[in-house]
């Protein structure tokens, strides 16, 4: 839980907040700073902007750099975090005042889960988005994940360099470190999954009927039929021809089915977006239960397009999480009408500047 948080030159943003523990509502005009406020949290939890794949896009157009830092506390335990981000490209980061190597550590510390207007893509969008969705799910859960991926990633690296200058020279023993590596990186992605499956099902049921009865299939990016060592020679005259690995766990997606179905197909975009809802709370109640630290919820202007009775499971289902929740919406009221059960800490956002109400 974000306690005591800090930005300057995130955007058109300087301020310098006290957040309430449970569920915190920025609202504002539009363009007045309040998804700024988001992205700052994000910068500060996972490196890099949720809407843009960089840093860049988050600093102040007349700034050199931003910085965020908060306060963050789990049990009675408080942390100080810090990043700068520099347009030249250099990070400081910082937890309890030393500088960390890896960004993943205040992943570690502060696990976020977003939830904004563009979440439908998780379904409807490219694959890379859901396979960032997985491992963002599974490296919460399975410490080992971190290492274990970047083993694959290398060893992938390593061997689509070779197959680009034409050689097979090599090649046996980097499919052999791709098809091991890969095969431990898929086990732990299966047993999130299956964990986030259950959890899944029963997020969209309490959401809506109209989403009840939606299953998640994970593919692990080659015929499982097989093990991936022999995906890999299978397809080795391919990857020979083409320069690049085709099968493995960097092919890896989710499918979401409804009634035997893609949901991408045949939900309306409402039903999609509330499906999006339900595995982000699915990833949301995993975390908080085999992780060391609870998420914070990010939920930018997520109610455009929902009813009223929609809007209000949604508000119900991030009640019963139990998270630090920090929503935006343009209208003062708009959140209001649909929470209960826990206190709103109300925040006013005007031209770059964020004032408790
Ligand atoms: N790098 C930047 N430096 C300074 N200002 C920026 C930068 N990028 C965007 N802005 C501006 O920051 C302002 C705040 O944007 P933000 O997305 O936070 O607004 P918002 O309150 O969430 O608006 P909306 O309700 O329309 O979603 C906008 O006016 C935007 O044009």
């Amino acid at each position: 839980m974000i306690k005591q948080l800090a930005i300057e030159g995130v955007r058109n943003l300087d301020a310098s907040v006290s957040l309430g523990s449970s569920a915190n509502l920025l609202y504002g005009r539009n363009g007045s700073g309040k998804t700024s406020v988001l992205e700052a949290i994000h910068l500060l939890a996972v490196g890099r902007s949720f809407r843009a794949n960089s840093a860049k896009p988050v600093i102040g157009f007349d700034r050199d750099h931003c910085l965020v830092t908060a306060t963050v506390t789990e049990g009675n335990r408080n942390q100080q975090l810090g990043i700068q981000r520099s347009k030249d490209g250099s990070v400081i980061a910082r937890i309890n005042g030393e500088a960390v190597t890896s960004l993943a550590m205040l992943a570690e510390v502060l696990p976020v889960v977003v939830m904004d207007s563009g979440i439908v893509s998780l379904i409807d969008g490219q694959p890379e988005g859901r396979r960032r969705f997985i491992d963002a799910s599974v490296f919460h859960v399975e410490q080992s994940f971190l290492p274990a991926w970047r083993r694959f990633q290398r060893a992938l690296r390593q061997r689509n360099a070779g197959l680009r200058r034409g050689t097979l020279e090599g090649d046996e023993a980097w499919r052999r470190e791709v098809a091991s590596a890969g095969q431990k990186l898929t086990e732990m992605r299966s047993v999130a999954l299956d964990a986030l499956q259950a959890r899944f099902v029963a997020s969209a049921e309490a959401l809506s009927d109209d989403i009840a009865g939606m299953a998640l299939v994970f593919r692990a990016g080659w015929d499982k039929t097989v093990g991936l060592l022999e995906a890999l020679e299978r397809s080795l005259e391919s990857d020979r021809l083409q320069g690049f690995t085709h099968v493995g766990p960097h092919r890896a997606d989710i499918k979401l089915l409804i009634d035997g179905r893609p949901a991408a197909e045949v939900m309306s975009r409402g039903q999609l977006k509330l499906a999006a809802t339900a595995l982000k709370l699915a990833q949301g109640g995993l975390i908080a239960q085999q992780s060391r630290s609870t998420p914070v919820y990010l939920v930018d202007d997520l109610l455009a397009e929902l009813d009223s009775g929609h809007s209000r499971a949604v508000c119900d289902q991030l009640v019963a999480a139990g998270g630090q929740v920090v929503f935006t919406a343009v209208d003062r009221d708009e959140v209001p009408a649909f929470w209960s059960g826990s206190e709103l800490t109300l925040f006013h956002v005007e031209q770059g500047s964020v004032v408790s109400v």
